[in-house]
């Protein structure tokens, strides 16, 4: 069973990269399938409006939930879990992007200016999974970026993606700490020379020094990603 993914937008553009490269053999595989929807099909005005201003005053404007609830009730079923980006969100990870990609199908509803009215989370929420998920502490323009993080992350984990699941074991993020450097040809750039002991071949010096270096760049870069911390 393909994992399928509806994406609801009103930049469809913005998800072209998805047929390129790894996200595209996915699709052309049958593992993943993608749809993408502009949420202004969904609208009944002729100026096709998808915002309001907001209740209680502020800046900005706030996305209807009309235009969201037509979209959504035509791709839903009670297998589907309703992503929502936002900055307010739980913290989107490797752990979560693992469970979407073991999950049925996926609808990603992509807010722009204020966000999207919160009732469109409140009608789902008692009918199926709905996650609001930011990927990281900072503010974007909209949820088509984070969906298209949150897209590539997830299917690349969907079993038979990625050519040689072995690629999976080491990298950043699935052990604990971030991954140790590489490198490759040419054994000196610029005056610069490969570590000795990766042209050794000695299997457990390699290992050690790569956890090492792990380790020294945990320190560095992720403190709070070492054990303990
Ligand atoms: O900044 C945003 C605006 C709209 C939708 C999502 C986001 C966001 C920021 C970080 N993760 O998601």
């Amino acid at each position: 069973m393909p994992l399928r993914i509806d994406v609801i937008t009103i930049f469809p553009d913005y998800f072209a990269p998805l047929q390129l490269s790894l996200m595209g053999k996915a699709q052309q595989s049958g593992l993943v399938t993608i749809a993408i929807h502009d949420l202004r099909e969904f609208t009944s005005d002729r100026h096709r409006s998808v915002d309001d201003t907001p209740y209680g005053g502020g800046a900005g404007m706030v996305m209807t939930p009309e235009p969201w609830g037509q979209a959504i009730d035509a791709v839903v079923t009670d297998q589907s879990t309703l992503i929502v980006p936002t900055p307010a969100g739980k913290l989107f990870s490797q752990p979560v992007a693992a469970e979407l990609a073991h999950s049925t199908h996926l609808i990603f509803a992509c807010g722009r200016y204020e966000g999207i009215d919160q009732r469109v989370v409140e009608y789902y929420r008692p009918r199926i999974d709905v996650r609001e998920l930011s990927i990281g502490d900072y503010v974007l323009a909209g949820g088509d970026v984070a969906t298209l993080a949150m897209i590539e992350a997830s299917v690349r984990l969907v079993p038979g993606v990625l050519g040689n699941p072995e690629s999976l074991v080491e990298e950043s993020h699935q052990l604990p700490g971030v991954e140790y450097p590489s490198y490759t040809k040419p054994p000196t750039w610029r005056g610069l020379d490969v570590p000795e002991v990766l042209l050794s071949g000695h299997h457990d010096q390699i290992a050690r020094w790569r956890a090492e270096q792990s380790t020294i760049r945990t320190t560095h870069n992720r403190p709070d990603l070492l054990p303990g911390s």
